[in-house]
């Protein structure tokens, strides 16, 4: 008897042991899953319109943030605030830059600046690079990329902590038209070579121009366009889009959203990049054929913006021209295209 009461008592610690391990593989494993790549909850990718999921630990407290109330039936009447593939439309007055800043803060993100100053478009840069201290992402890493072919001309510059500015050398032309478009390839290499791991987001944006007010987080997104403050109350058929059909930028009558700018566009870097590389490469496919798209590199741009939507869309606040006069929609003029000689600064006409 006492026999038998040994056995199934050691049975019983058996069967006991081979539970326990069994628990401890299962909760193992389970952990697992938890912890891998594909299951991390807290990834952003930082495109505008996907949710903003914080890591608790890194986040402000906002207990203590105080905004103002959103509302969702009250705010901007006298301008569209979407677009019909529901992207965001920035103007003045439907963002909070408090709220928003209390969410990019966090993420300590970089940006990048592309900026080309080329023959006597260097006499731009001194203002640029100014007003850029003054209300560009103030408070976070910027790094201006300033591409010349004068870097003894480059002014010397004292920025504010977490800010830098680099010069590039670049060869000089003859041609206003190839200094305008050889940007995209220039800024595509940019990317590949410099920016891949050190930066979050770019904007590319024409030098002969000053900023006056904030340009911030607000305009942070995957694919950025800013549109052109000339044409956005005309109709489409009055776009200067590239309409020959041989050209690589071809948009037909009666096609198109918008009518963006190439003097201000931006976003993350996988999807600058392959806006840049895109628009290099059908420019040279029609530089092959001898052709040159109506406004060269902006063309390309405004094909690509058709065919890939932007997921933000930053109003004419973002690029004004100063020789127009400020229409009633525009509360604020955060950046503006000097007014300039063309005939003493470029290298022909
Ligand atoms: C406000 C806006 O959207 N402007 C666009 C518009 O005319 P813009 O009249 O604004 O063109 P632009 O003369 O400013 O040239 C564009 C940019 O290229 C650079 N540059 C040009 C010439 C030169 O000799 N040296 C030099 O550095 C410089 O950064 C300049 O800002 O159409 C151009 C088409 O080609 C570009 O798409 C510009 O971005
Ligand atoms: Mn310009």
């Amino acid at each position: 008897m006492s026999q038998m009461n040994g056995r199934s008592v050691t049975l019983l610690l058996l069967f006991l042991l081979l539970l326990g391990i069994l628990y401890v593989y299962i909760t193992q494993s389970y952990r697992m899953i938890l912890c891998s790549p594909d299951n991390e909850e807290t990834k952003d990718t930082g495109y505008a319109g996907e949710a903003i999921v914080h890591n608790h630990e890194l986040q402000m407290p906002l207990d203590d943030l105080q905004y103002k109330q959103p509302s969702i039936t009250q705010g901007r009447t006298d301008v569209v605030t979407v677009t019909p593939w529901l992207a965001p439309i920035i103007w003045e007055g439907t963002f909070n830059p408090v709220l928003l800043d209390s969410i990019y803060k966090p993420k300590n993100i970089s940006i990048a600046v592309t900026v080309f100053a080329v023959g006597k478009y260097i006499m731009f840069l001194k203002n640029f690079l100014e007003t850029a201290e003054q209300h560009f992402f103030i408070g976070y890493r910027v790094h201006v990329y300033v591409f010349t072919d004068r870097p003894n001309e480059v002014p010397d510059f004292k920025m504010a902590a977490g800010r830098q500015l680099s010069v590039r050398s670049v060869p000089s032309s003859n041609r206003w038209q190839e200094i305008s478009a050889r940007r995209m390839e220039l800024i595509q290499m940019l990317i590949e070579e410099k920016l891949y791991g050190n930066s979050d987001y770019i904007f590319c944006l024409d030098v002969d121009s000053k900023f006056h007010d904030r340009w911030g987080t607000e305009s942070l997104g995957g694919l950025v366009a800013v549109i052109h403050p000339g044409y956005y109350r005309d109709d489409r058929s009055r776009f200067p889009y590239e309409r020959r059909t041989i050209s690589k930028a071809y948009m037909a009558a009666g096609v198109g959203d918008f009518y963006y700018c190439g003097g201000a566009f931006g976003g993350r870097l996988k999807d600058v990049h392959l806006l840049a590389k895109t628009c290099r490469s059908n420019f040279e496919a029609d530089a092959k054929e001898g052709v040159e798209a109506a406004w060269q590199e902006e063309s390309h741009l405004n094909r690509y913006m058709w065919i890939n939507k932007p997921s933000k869309v930053l109003s004419p606040e973002y690029l004004w021209q100063d020789f127009k006069e400020r229409n009633s929609e525009i509360h604020i003029i955060r950046f503006s295209g000097v007014v300039k000689n063309y005939a003493a600064i470029r290298p022909n006409q």
